[in-house]
C-alpha cells in the first residue's frame, strides 16, 4: 500500500528461514533475542553472566538460531536451546533434551521462525537417538503444534498461614532423627545424594550435575528478591542424610507483632517421619507467620498431615510440557500398569518419522511396537501420547473433548488403565 512503510510489507511474509547450529558467539546474540522476547529485565551482560555459568560447561553444540540473511548480511532473529538431561521417565533414567531459551526477535514473529526452528531441533534430536524432549512452556498455547503435551502437573506457591504447630497430632515422628540448620554450601554433599536417590525414581527428575547444582544454590543478592541469604535444613538418620530443605526467611513486623514469613525453594524427604520434621522445622520457626513452598509435587504428603485441608489452599500449574520424539521407542521402554494391546493411529506434522499406525503389544516389562497396516483402534497426535505418557493425564478427557478417535469402543479407557502411574510426576525446576 502506498505510503506504508517498507518494513510493515516484509513482517507479514511467512518464508524459508535458514536455521544452522551456533556457538559461544552467536549465544550473546540468540540470548539478546530471548531476552527481549521474553521480556526479561536485566541488562543482557547480566544476563549472559548468569547463563554462561550453565553453558560453558555443558556447551553450545545444541544452540539453534534461525538467520535473517536476505540482506546480504547475517541477523539472528530466533533462537532454541536445549540440555542434555538424564530425565527419569517411566522405564527410569534416560537421555532427554530438555528444549529452552526459546524466543524470535518481535518485529519477526508469525512468520514462521519458531516453526522452521522446531522442525530442526525435532530432527537433531533423533538424529542423536533422545527419544524425548521436554520443556516449560511460556504459554499453554504455544506447543501443542510442535507435538508437546502436558504431562505434569504440580502445586505452586502453596502457602499456610500462622503455621505453628499445624501438624496433625498424629503425624509420623521420629525422635532418632537429627535436624540440622546449616549454609548449603557445608552440607552440598549431603543435599546431592538425597536428592541423586530421590531424582533416580521420580519420573519427571532430571539429574542434578554439578553445574545445576551451583545454579540452585547460587545465591547472590539479586536471586533473594530481599530475602535472607539461603539456609539448608538437613534431617538425618543413623543411616545418613534423609531430607532436606532450601529456604530463605524475610523479617516483617506489624503493630500486633512478628509477621516474618519463611519461602521454601526445594524440599525433598525419603520418609514420612522425615517430612513431618522438615515441616515442623519450617511451620515452627519463631517470629514467622507465614511459609510459603515453590513447587511441590502434586502427591507432596503436606495435604494429608494437616488436620484441614483448607489451611493451605492447593493449585496445580501444568509445569512439564512431554514430546516423544521417537513414538515406537518411548513406547517400548516404559513398563505399563495392566496388559494392553491395540493399534494406534498417531499424526505427527512436525516429525514424521512417527506419523502412521502403530500396533502395540504392552504388559508391565514393556511393550513390543511395531508399524502396521492395520485398521487403527484410536486415532490421535503424538501430543496426546506425550501428555499421557508419565501416567497422570488421561486420554479418556481427550476422547469426551471430541478431541481424539477411538474406532474401537474402550480402547482409550484401556490404554489410560495401562499407562497410569501411582507415582504424580514432578519436575520442580524451571529450566
Ligand atoms: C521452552 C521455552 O523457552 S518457553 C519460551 C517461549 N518464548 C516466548 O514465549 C517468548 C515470546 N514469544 C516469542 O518469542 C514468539 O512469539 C514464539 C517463539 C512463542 C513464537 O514464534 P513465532 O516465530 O511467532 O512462531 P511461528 O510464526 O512459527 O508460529 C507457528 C504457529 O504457532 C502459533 N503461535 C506461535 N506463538 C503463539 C502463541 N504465543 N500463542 C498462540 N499461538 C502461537 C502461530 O500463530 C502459528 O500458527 P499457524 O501455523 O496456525 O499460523
Amino acid at each position: 500500500m502506498a505510503g506504508e512503510p517498507e518494513e510493515k510489507t516484509v513482517n507479514t511474509t511467512r518464508r524459508e528461514w535458514t536455521v544452522r547450529h551456533g556457538d559461544r558467539d552467536d549465544y550473546a546474540e540468540a540470548m539478546r533475542v530471548v531476552g527481549q522476547a521474553l521480556l526479561f529485565g536485566e541488562e543482557l551482560e547480566a544476563l549472559l553472566e548468569r547463563s554462561r555459568l550453565l553453558h560453558d560447561v555443558m556447551g553450545y553444540e545444541r544452540l539453534l538460531v534461525a538467520v535473517d540473511d536476505s540482506e546480504g548480511t547475517e541477523e539472528i532473529i530466533g533462537s532454541a536451546n536445549h540440555f542434555p538431561f538424564e530425565m527419569t521417565m517411566p522405564g527410569g533414567p534416560v537421555p532427554v533434551a530438555g528444549v529452552t531459551g526459546v524466543g524470535v526477535w518481535p518485529t519477526y514473529r508469525r512468520r514462521g521462525v519458531l516453526s522452521a526452528i522446531m522442525r530442526r531441533q525435532l530432527a537433531d534430536i533423533h538424529e542423536q537417538g533422545v527419544r524425548y524432549a521436554a520443556l516449560w512452556a511460556s504459554e499453554g498455547s504455544i506447543y501443542e503444534r510442535f507435538g508437546y503435551g502436558v504431562a505434569c502437573h504440580e502445586m505452586d506457591e502453596i502457602s499456610i498461614s500462622s503455621p505453628h504447630d499445624v501438624l496433625r497430632a498424629d503425624a509420623p515422628r521420629d525422635p532418632d532423627l537429627k535436624v540440622v540448620l546449616r549454609e548449603p554450601a557445608a552440607v552440598r554433599a549431603d543435599l546431592e545424594r538425597v536428592h541423586d536417590a530421590f531424582a533416580s525414581t521420580r519420573v519427571g527428575q532430571f539429574r542434578r550435575t554439578e553445574p545445576w547444582w551451583d545454579r540452585t544454590l547460587r545465591d547472590t543478592p539479586d536471586r533473594r528478591e530481599g530475602r535472607s541469604p539461603m539456609m539448608a535444613v538437613v534431617v538425618y538418620g543413623a543411616e545418613g542424610p534423609l531430607g532436606y530443605a532450601l529456604y530463605r526467611t524475610k523479617a516483617r513486623w506489624a503493630d500486633d507483632g512478628a509477621q516474618g514469613e519463611v519461602y521454601v525453594q526445594e524440599i525433598v524427604a525419603t520418609a514420612p517421619a522425615v517430612w513431618t520434621a522438615l515441616f515442623e522445622h519450617l511451620f515452627n520457626r519463631d517470629l514467622v507467620s507465614r511459609v510459603e513452598f515453590s513447587f511441590l509435587p502434586a502427591d507432596c504428603p503436606l495435604h494429608h498431615l494437616l488436620p484441614d485441608r483448607g489451611r493451605a489452599p492447593a493449585k496445580l500449574f501444568p509445569s512439564l510440557w512431554v514430546r516423544l520424539v521417537d513414538v515406537p521407542g518411548a513406547l517400548s521402554e516404559r513398563p505399563y500398569a495392566a496388559a494392553f494391546e491395540g493399534v494406534l493411529e498417531v499424526a505427527d506434522r512436525y516429525a514424521p518419522w512417527n506419523a502412521g499406525r502403530w500396533r502395540i503389544k504392552a504388559d508391565t516389562d514393556g511393550a513390543r511396537v511395531e508399524a502396521t497396516d492395520a485398521a487403527p483402534d484410536l486415532s490421535l497426535d503424538v501430543h496426546h501420547l506425550g501428555s499421557a505418557h508419565l501416567g497422570r493425564t488421561s486420554l479418556t478427557g481427550y476422547l469426551r473433548a471430541g478431541l481424539i478417535t477411538e474406532h474401537t469402543p474402550g480402547t482409550t479407557a484401556r490404554l489410560d488403565t495401562a499407562l497410569h502411574r501411582h507415582d504424580a510426576p514432578f519436575c520442580g525446576v524451571i529450566f
